[in-house]
């Protein structure tokens, strides 16, 4: 699929596997979290522009090249997304952040919203959308919709577990995001769960089950 990149790093696949153990606590699982938002973060932001700029070095004058153009915005979505948000600022401490509040129903697992605010303007910037899990796509396809109706152009999506399902459905309405996954799990469950994935992740990261 054109603008899907399933991660193959081993660091990547190691701590994921840890973050599947339900034994691993909410302080280790939300160190795991960002960590592999770093290293993710590392593998979307390899395309960055980059422009040569002069500058002196004890030893003489050379062009050398550092990071152009477009602005980043890293855009989490609540809650989970949040656990994502110091690793991207780890890797460009100067993005700014966006906020998009949705919870699934659990019985419909349709997506609502409860809070969105993004940086203004926005249709400059590279946008990162960060969520650890994709399950139906339905919030991920919300959260896309709104940056998109607030301008965003270029967005890219980052989720730590994905089920077939949603990044199908994802990749089907929004073809021009590109979509990063950390690994592609086996299928939804009943309850919209991804299998095996981990839980939910929002309860993990935050301790609140
Ligand atoms: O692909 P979907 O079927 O829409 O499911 C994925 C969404 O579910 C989780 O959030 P949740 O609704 O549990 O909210 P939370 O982060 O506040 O726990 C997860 O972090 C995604 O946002
Ligand atoms: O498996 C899942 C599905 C949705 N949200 C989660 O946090 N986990
Ligand atoms: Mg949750």
């Amino acid at each position: 699929m054109d603008n899907v990149f399933i991660m193959d790093h081993p660091l990547i696949q190691h701590k994921i596997s840890i973050l599947r153990n339900k034994e691993t606590g909410t302080n280790e699982f939300r160190k795991l979290i960002e960590e592999i938002a770093v290293l993710m973060g590392f593998e979307a932001l390899r395309d960055l522009p980059l422009e040569d700029v002069e500058v002196e070095t004890p030893i003489e004058t050379c062009k050398t090249p550092m990071i152009s153009g477009k602005k980043l915005a890293v855009v989490p979505v609540l809650r989970a997304g949040l656990g994502m948000v110091n690793g991207i600022t780890t890797l460009v401490p100067s993005a700014k952040i966006g906020h998009i509040g949705l919870y699934r129903d659990p019985v419909t697992h349709e997506p609502h919203e409860y809070y969105c605010k993004l940086p203004d303007p926005i249709d400059q910037r590279l946008i990162v959308m960060v969520d650890p899990m994709l399950a139906t796509g339905g919030s991920a396809i919300a959260a896309v919709n709104f940056i998109k109706e607030h301008g965003g152009k270029s967005i890219k999506c980052m989720f730590v577990i994905a089920a077939p399902e949603g990044l199908k459905r994802l990749h089907e309405v929004h073809p021009d995001v590109q979509i990063y996954v950390g690994h592609l799990d086996r299928e939804l469950n009943e309850r919209a769960y991804i299998c095996p994935g981990l839980g939910d992740a929002g309860d993990r990261i935050f301790g609140t089950k």
